[in-house]
């Protein structure tokens, strides 16, 4: 299989701040990976690195064709980020072709590519009398029109309805089964799960895991226990069905996936046990599960989590 993306070892730092440490990522062709984090985790420092707008400090990062800082390289990559602010004065159909044209495509590719979009009619409009959603396809256009081997989506659907979102998806799905490889990055479990052969976890720039979504959700929790209660840390992590402990004072908020079995535990365990809740877990509770299985110990000693 041909590797369009592999990162090895990368460390990038701003000032003072590690925003990568040691990451290793590997995207194969026709494969899409996503890159799930919170806020700060350091995903769009590594797509700035996978699109040759940043330089790692350490380790090596190849894209489809070799060092993606040379421009004859980027011409194999799409890149779609929403920051990328649309020039306003150019009609949809100049952007795409302009686009096409840069990589060395025929002005003639943008066609089938706006149609495929759904932006036939909007070829004429100037992008500042665009829709959000509008944007984000025209976007999705110009990051396709080169036949990218490897495409780069940041947080792609946010600010899109759920019609837009499937339609992305379906878009993408194509180009992958016609081989090219696809790096998504999302802060929503969901979604990573929805679209990617393999989830990578990353959390304060590194990476915690890197798992098919299948495997990756038996080991996170889907709901929170919340509660104030007297029991220690490692009490709490003996109780059966618990993945993750976050402590906050006296306030304690457990990760399972077996939120009525362990509620009898807890009130068995600590017949003062109060402020009980059950909420749905996210992100954060998947991040200290797996923070917590990667500690020595498997969590059971007694230092807090750094979260
Ligand atoms: N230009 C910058 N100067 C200094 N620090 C930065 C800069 N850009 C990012 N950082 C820091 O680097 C770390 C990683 O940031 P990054 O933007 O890569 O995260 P992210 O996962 O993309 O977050 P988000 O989901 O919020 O976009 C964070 O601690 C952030 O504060």
């Amino acid at each position: 299989m041909r590797t369009v993306l592999d990162a090895r070892d990368v460390w990038f730092r701003y000032g003072s701040t590690d925003a990568l440490r040691g990451v290793d990522l590997r995207v194969d062709a026709g494969e899409c990976v996503a890159l799930l984090g919170a806020n700060g985790a350091g995903k769009t420092t590594l797509v700035n690195l996978a699109t040759g707008l940043l330089s790692a400090r350490h380790g090596a990062l190849r894209t489809a064709g070799g060092d993606p800082r040379r421009a004859a390289v980027r011409r194999h990559l799409g890149v779609v980020q929403q920051s990328f602010g649309l020039p306003k004065a150019l009609k949809v159909r100049e952007l795409v072709t302009g686009a096409a044209v840069r990589c060395g495509r025929p002005a003639a590719t943008a066609g089938p590519v706006l149609a495929e979009l759904g932006l036939g009619e909007l070829a004429g409009r100037g992008a500042a009398e665009l829709s959000g959603g509008q944007q984000q396809r025209v976007r999705l256009a110009m990051a396709l029109v080169n036949e990218p081997a490897l495409l780069i989506l940041d947080e792609p659907t946010a600010g899109l309805d759920v019609s837009a979102r499937r339609h992305f998806r379906r878009v993408v799905e194509r180009r992958r089964a016609e081989g090219t490889g696809v790096l998504v990055t999302t802060h929503l479990i969901e979604e990573a799960a929805a679209v990617a052969d393999r989830i990578v976890v990353v959390d304060h720039g590194a990476v915690l895991a890197d798992e098919p979504p299948g495997a990756l959700a038996n080991r996170l929790p889907d709901r929170t226990v919340t509660a104030r209660t007297s029991l220690s840390r490692s009490g709490l992590n003996r109780l059966p069905g618990v993945i993750s402990v976050e402590m906050r004072g006296t306030t304690v908020r457990l990760g399972t996936r077996a939120p009525e079995a362990l509620l009898r535990e807890l009130l068995d365990a600590d017949p003062g046990v109060s402020d009980l809740r059950v909420e749905g877990a996210g992100l954060e509770e998947s991040v200290v599960a797996l923070t917590d299985a990667a500690a020595p110990g498997n969590g059971t000693e007694e230092p807090e989590v750094a979260l």
